[in-house]
Protein backbone atom coordinates (compact mmCIF):
# COMPACT_ATOMS: atom_id res chain seq x y z
CA UNK A 1 0.00 0.00 0.00
CA UNK A 2 1.22 3.82 -0.71
CA UNK A 3 -0.03 6.02 1.37
CA UNK A 4 0.24 10.06 1.06
CA UNK A 5 -0.72 12.68 2.94
CA UNK A 6 -0.96 16.19 2.17
CA UNK A 7 -1.23 19.07 4.89
CA UNK A 8 0.10 22.27 5.83
CA UNK A 9 1.95 20.74 9.80
CA UNK A 10 4.45 18.36 7.79
CA UNK A 11 5.96 18.12 10.93
CA UNK A 12 2.67 16.40 12.76
CA UNK A 13 2.59 13.76 10.68
CA UNK A 14 6.17 12.85 12.28
CA UNK A 15 4.58 9.69 14.52
CA UNK A 16 3.80 7.82 11.28
CA UNK A 17 7.30 6.87 10.86
CA UNK A 18 7.72 5.50 14.82
CA UNK A 19 6.95 1.92 16.22
CA UNK A 20 4.16 -0.32 14.29
CA UNK A 21 3.81 2.08 11.03
CA UNK A 22 7.22 2.53 10.92
CA UNK A 23 8.00 -0.96 10.73
CA UNK A 24 5.56 -1.17 7.92
CA UNK A 25 7.39 1.40 6.40
CA UNK A 26 10.79 -0.59 6.91
CA UNK A 27 9.38 -3.78 5.70
CA UNK A 28 8.09 -2.28 2.15
CA UNK A 29 4.65 -3.14 3.33
CA UNK A 30 3.54 0.32 3.52
CA UNK A 31 5.26 3.11 1.11
CA UNK A 32 4.39 6.83 3.15
CA UNK A 33 4.92 9.75 1.61
CA UNK A 34 3.97 13.55 3.55
CA UNK A 35 3.50 16.21 1.48
CA UNK A 36 3.33 20.34 2.26
CA UNK A 37 0.27 21.79 0.83
CA UNK A 38 2.31 25.59 0.33
CA UNK A 39 4.68 23.64 -2.23
CA UNK A 40 1.61 23.93 -4.56
CA UNK A 41 1.19 27.96 -3.69
CA UNK A 42 2.98 30.48 -5.64
CA UNK A 43 3.03 33.32 -3.67
CA UNK A 44 5.06 34.97 -1.83
CA UNK A 45 3.31 34.46 1.54
CA UNK A 46 2.49 30.78 0.06
CA UNK A 47 -1.22 31.53 0.62
CA UNK A 48 -3.29 28.37 1.57
CA UNK A 49 -6.66 30.25 2.55
CA UNK A 50 -9.03 32.85 2.46
CA UNK A 51 -12.40 34.70 3.50
CA UNK A 52 -15.81 32.73 2.50
CA UNK A 53 -17.82 33.66 0.35
CA UNK A 54 -21.36 34.05 2.10
CA UNK A 55 -19.41 35.70 5.10
CA UNK A 56 -19.02 34.06 8.45
CA UNK A 57 -16.47 33.20 10.77
CA UNK A 58 -13.13 31.67 9.91
CA UNK A 59 -11.04 30.62 6.01
CA UNK A 60 -11.74 28.32 3.81
CA UNK A 61 -8.91 26.71 2.02
CA UNK A 62 -8.18 28.16 -0.90
CA UNK A 63 -9.08 25.14 -4.13
CA UNK A 64 -5.75 25.92 -6.22
CA UNK A 65 -3.10 24.40 -4.16
CA UNK A 66 -5.03 21.62 -3.70
CA UNK A 67 -6.14 20.94 -7.11
CA UNK A 68 -1.92 20.98 -8.11
CA UNK A 69 -1.25 18.68 -5.32
CA UNK A 70 -3.67 16.08 -5.75
CA UNK A 71 -2.61 16.41 -10.08
CA UNK A 72 1.06 15.91 -8.49
CA UNK A 73 -0.14 12.47 -6.63
CA UNK A 74 -1.13 11.52 -9.81
CA UNK A 75 2.51 11.48 -11.41
CA UNK A 76 3.72 9.74 -8.45
CA UNK A 77 1.96 5.95 -8.60
CA UNK A 78 -0.23 4.89 -11.34
CA UNK A 79 -2.44 3.34 -8.99
CA UNK A 80 -5.95 4.32 -8.90
CA UNK A 81 -6.37 7.40 -5.73
CA UNK A 82 -8.95 6.79 -2.91
CA UNK A 83 -8.71 10.11 -1.45
CA UNK A 84 -9.53 10.32 2.68
CA UNK A 85 -10.75 13.60 3.69
CA UNK A 86 -11.40 13.68 7.60
CA UNK A 87 -14.14 16.31 7.81
CA UNK A 88 -16.56 16.52 11.02
CA UNK A 89 -19.09 16.22 8.29
CA UNK A 90 -18.15 12.87 7.12
CA UNK A 91 -19.08 9.41 8.26
CA UNK A 92 -17.87 8.14 11.42
CA UNK A 93 -15.23 5.78 11.13
CA UNK A 94 -15.06 2.70 12.64
CA UNK A 95 -13.33 -1.27 12.30
CA UNK A 96 -15.36 -1.67 8.92
CA UNK A 97 -14.46 0.87 7.08
CA UNK A 98 -11.17 0.70 8.40
CA UNK A 99 -10.96 -2.97 7.16
CA UNK A 100 -12.25 -1.45 3.77
CA UNK A 101 -9.26 0.94 3.53
CA UNK A 102 -6.83 -1.68 4.32
CA UNK A 103 -7.77 -3.49 0.89
CA UNK A 104 -6.81 -0.51 -1.09
CA UNK A 105 -4.17 -0.11 -3.48
CA UNK A 106 -3.62 3.71 -2.96
CA UNK A 107 -4.69 6.19 0.04
CA UNK A 108 -4.26 9.75 -0.11
CA UNK A 109 -4.84 11.82 2.60
CA UNK A 110 -5.95 15.26 2.30
CA UNK A 111 -6.01 17.28 5.60
CA UNK A 112 -8.24 20.46 6.19
CA UNK A 113 -7.67 23.07 8.05
CA UNK A 114 -9.67 26.24 9.25
CA UNK A 115 -13.16 25.88 8.78
CA UNK A 116 -12.61 23.36 5.49
CA UNK A 117 -11.06 22.93 1.96
CA UNK A 118 -13.27 25.00 -0.56
CA UNK A 119 -16.00 22.65 -1.59
CA UNK A 120 -15.18 22.37 -5.45
CA UNK A 121 -11.78 20.44 -4.68
CA UNK A 122 -14.51 17.59 -2.66
CA UNK A 123 -16.14 17.41 -6.10
CA UNK A 124 -13.59 17.50 -8.15
CA UNK A 125 -12.32 14.20 -5.95
CA UNK A 126 -15.59 12.80 -5.81
CA UNK A 127 -15.76 12.64 -10.02
CA UNK A 128 -12.00 11.78 -10.39
CA UNK A 129 -10.93 9.74 -7.63
CA UNK A 130 -12.70 7.32 -4.98
CA UNK A 131 -13.50 10.09 -2.35
CA UNK A 132 -14.05 8.92 1.36
CA UNK A 133 -14.89 11.51 3.45
CA UNK A 134 -14.92 10.23 7.07
CA UNK A 135 -14.90 11.87 10.78
CA UNK A 136 -13.25 10.22 13.63
CA UNK A 137 -16.42 10.54 16.01
CA UNK A 138 -18.58 13.28 17.41
CA UNK A 139 -16.15 16.00 18.35
CA UNK A 140 -14.41 18.51 16.01
CA UNK A 141 -10.63 18.77 15.93
CA UNK A 142 -9.04 21.71 14.56
CA UNK A 143 -7.39 19.99 11.39
CA UNK A 144 -7.35 16.52 9.83
CA UNK A 145 -3.77 15.62 11.12
CA UNK A 146 -4.39 14.14 14.54
CA UNK A 147 -8.05 12.21 12.10
CA UNK A 148 -5.05 10.75 9.89
CA UNK A 149 -2.99 9.55 12.53
CA UNK A 150 -5.70 7.79 14.06
CA UNK A 151 -6.74 5.80 10.66
CA UNK A 152 -3.52 5.35 9.55
CA UNK A 153 -2.75 3.27 12.60
CA UNK A 154 -6.08 1.68 12.23
CA UNK A 155 -5.95 1.03 8.77
CA UNK A 156 -2.37 -0.65 8.37
CA UNK A 157 -2.27 -2.48 11.42
CA UNK A 158 -4.58 -4.49 9.28
CA UNK A 159 -2.30 -5.35 6.56
CA UNK A 160 -1.26 -8.84 6.16
CA UNK A 161 2.37 -9.03 7.22
CA UNK A 162 2.38 -6.20 9.54
CA UNK A 163 1.14 -7.43 13.11
CA UNK A 164 3.69 -9.90 14.33
CA UNK A 165 0.65 -11.98 16.09
CA UNK A 166 -2.26 -11.84 13.41
CA UNK A 167 -4.55 -13.87 16.16
CA UNK A 168 -4.53 -10.67 18.13
CA UNK A 169 -6.69 -9.64 15.23
CA UNK A 170 -9.51 -11.69 15.73
CA UNK A 171 -10.30 -11.11 19.24
CA UNK A 172 -10.20 -7.38 19.80
CA UNK A 173 -13.01 -4.71 20.61
CA UNK A 174 -14.49 -4.02 17.15
CA UNK A 175 -12.89 -6.94 15.20
CA UNK A 176 -15.37 -8.19 11.69
CA UNK A 177 -18.15 -10.62 13.48
CA UNK A 178 -16.81 -10.26 17.02
CA UNK A 179 -19.41 -7.38 18.03
CA UNK A 180 -18.38 -7.12 21.84
CA UNK A 181 -15.81 -5.32 23.92
CA UNK A 182 -12.06 -6.99 24.81
CA UNK A 183 -12.48 -8.53 28.15
CA UNK A 184 -10.11 -7.58 31.02
CA UNK A 185 -6.59 -8.67 30.75
CA UNK A 186 -4.24 -9.26 33.38
CA UNK A 187 -0.54 -10.51 33.85
CA UNK A 188 2.26 -10.84 36.65
CA UNK A 189 2.11 -10.50 39.53
CA UNK A 190 -0.52 -13.06 40.93
CA UNK A 191 -1.26 -10.32 43.40
CA UNK A 192 -0.38 -6.09 42.99
CA UNK A 193 -1.26 -3.84 45.76
CA UNK A 194 -4.07 -6.17 47.79
CA UNK A 195 -6.05 -7.16 44.39
CA UNK A 196 -5.79 -10.15 42.94
CA UNK A 197 -5.90 -12.13 39.63
CA UNK A 198 -9.23 -13.56 38.99
CA UNK A 199 -8.73 -17.26 40.26
CA UNK A 200 -10.26 -18.52 37.29
CA UNK A 201 -7.15 -17.49 34.80
CA UNK A 202 -4.58 -19.31 37.17
CA UNK A 203 -6.74 -22.79 36.66
CA UNK A 204 -5.39 -24.07 33.26
CA UNK A 205 -9.32 -24.86 32.75
CA UNK A 206 -9.03 -23.69 28.95
CA UNK A 207 -12.45 -24.10 28.43
CA UNK A 208 -13.80 -22.13 31.78
CA UNK A 209 -11.07 -19.26 30.80
CA UNK A 210 -12.84 -18.82 27.39
CA UNK A 211 -16.76 -19.04 29.47
CA UNK A 212 -15.72 -16.30 31.73
CA UNK A 213 -13.89 -14.05 29.05
CA UNK A 214 -17.65 -14.59 26.65
CA UNK A 215 -18.90 -13.41 30.14
CA UNK A 216 -16.99 -10.78 31.09
CA UNK A 217 -16.90 -9.31 27.06
CA UNK A 218 -20.79 -9.56 27.11
CA UNK A 219 -21.12 -7.52 30.35
CA UNK A 220 -18.33 -4.59 29.37
CA UNK A 221 -20.40 -4.47 26.13
CA UNK A 222 -23.99 -4.57 28.26
CA UNK A 223 -22.76 -1.89 30.46
CA UNK A 224 -20.89 0.62 28.57
CA UNK A 225 -21.56 0.14 24.42
CA UNK A 226 -25.68 -1.55 24.77
CA UNK A 227 -25.95 -0.11 21.61
CA UNK A 228 -23.39 -3.09 19.83
CA UNK A 229 -25.85 -6.10 21.19
CA UNK A 230 -28.59 -4.33 19.53
CA UNK A 231 -29.39 -6.78 16.42
CA UNK A 232 -29.11 -4.40 12.92
CA UNK A 233 -32.40 -5.70 11.43
C1 LIG B 1 -13.50 14.23 15.03
O1 LIG B 1 -13.10 15.36 14.25
C2 LIG B 1 -12.59 15.11 13.02
O2 LIG B 1 -12.50 13.99 12.55
C3 LIG B 1 -12.18 16.32 12.29
C4 LIG B 1 -11.57 16.36 11.05
C5 LIG B 1 -11.39 17.71 10.76
C6 LIG B 1 -10.86 18.53 9.72
C7 LIG B 1 -10.96 19.87 10.03
C8 LIG B 1 -10.49 21.01 9.16
O3 LIG B 1 -11.56 21.73 8.70
S1 LIG B 1 -11.71 20.14 11.56
C9 LIG B 1 -11.89 18.43 11.84
N1 LIG B 1 -12.38 17.58 12.79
Amino acid sequence: MRIDVITIFPGYLAPLSLSLVGKAIESGVVDLAVHDLRAWTHDRHHTADDTPYGGGAGMVMKPEPWGEALDAMEDLDPAPMTVVVPTPAGRVFNQDLAHELSARRRLVFACGRYEGIDQRVLDHCADTYDLVEVSLGDYVLNGGEAAVLAITEAVVRLIPGVLGNPDSLVEESHAPGHRLLEYPNYTKPPRWRGREVPEILLSGNHAAIATWRREQALERTRSRRPELLEDDF
